[in-house]
């Protein structure tokens, strides 16, 4: 089995005061977590709020750095691979995506224009993931002002898609969408052969139409099983009770 990622005993420390020089060892937000991700599997990763799922998926787009630990990206040492590079073939989508002004037609095109593709690969190109995510026409000449929340999501998502990175990383990619185009985009994912797709997401149901999940409690990786291998039940009842406890304290 060929790995895109391997993490070894991966652990994440934040300042929460940057220029506090009390808190130099800073707060613990991943702690010891070692796993492996096969080329091209879907992988979710669930847990309670604020379990580190987040910060997991900037480590693996280098927005954070290990504190201590190693991660191998196509098993080279990632801290040795060119950051741009390694951007440019592993794309975080978060929650929380612009279109910077652009309109979605322009936004689609322009990861295309940046790595200088020919003109009409890219028109070919945007156009094959308008139809496929069954963007329609009349969103192309619209700005994100002009769209809905979801309808945004789903133009960002479609902006990393178009490049067809080897490793797409998606922070609840279908909070806003509806039950539809979250299917659609599910099935999307499964259709993409070279690209290995890691979803943080809430839903156990997107979970579970994945080929892997990992389990986050508290900045801890509580298990990494195959889909078919989980008891969705206990999963469930594990997170909820994660939830209450942070909820008490
Ligand atoms: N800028 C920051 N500095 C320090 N700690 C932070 C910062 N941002 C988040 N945290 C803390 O880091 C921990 C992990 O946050 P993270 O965003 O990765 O959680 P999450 O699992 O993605 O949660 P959610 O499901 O709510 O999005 C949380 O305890 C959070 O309070």
């Amino acid at each position: 089995m060929h790995t895109i990622f391997r993490l070894e005993q991966v652990s994440l420390n934040v300042r929460l005061n940057v220029n506090s020089k009390e808190s130099l060892a800073g707060y613990s937000i991943l702690k010891d977590i070692s796993f492996e991700v096969p080329t091209g599997a879907r992988v979710a990763i669930v847990g309670a709020t604020g379990a580190g799922k987040t910060f997991l998926l900037r480590l693996l787009n280098r927005l954070s750095t290990p504190t201590s630990g190693k991660i191998y990206f196509d098993n080279q040492d990632y801290s040795q691979v060119p950051v741009q590079k390694l951007r440019s073939e592993v794309v975080l989508v978060p929650q929380e995506s612009r279109l910077l002004g652009m309109t979605v037609k322009d936004a689609l095109s322009y990861p295309l224009v940046l790595r200088g593709l020919p003109k009409t690969e890219i028109t070919q190109r945007v156009s094959q993931w308008v139809e496929l995510l069954q963007i329609p026409d009349d969103w192309l000449g619209r700005t994100e002002v002009q769209l809905s929340v979801g309808q945004r999501q789903l133009v960002c998502i479609a902006r990393a898609l178009v490049i067809q990175p080897k490793v797409l990383l998606l922070d609840e990619p279908t909070s806003n969408l509806d039950v539809g185009t979250t299917q659609r985009l599910l099935q999307t994912f499964k259709k993409l052969v070279d690209t290995t797709v890691l979803i943080v997401n809430h839903q156990l149901d997107i979970a579970s139409s994945c080929d892997n999940v990992i389990h986050l409690s508290q900045g801890r990786l509580i298990s990494n099983q195959r889909a078919c291998d989980i008891n969705w039940e206990l999963l469930k009842a594990s997170i909820i009770q994660a939830e209450a406890e942070d909820d008490f304290i």
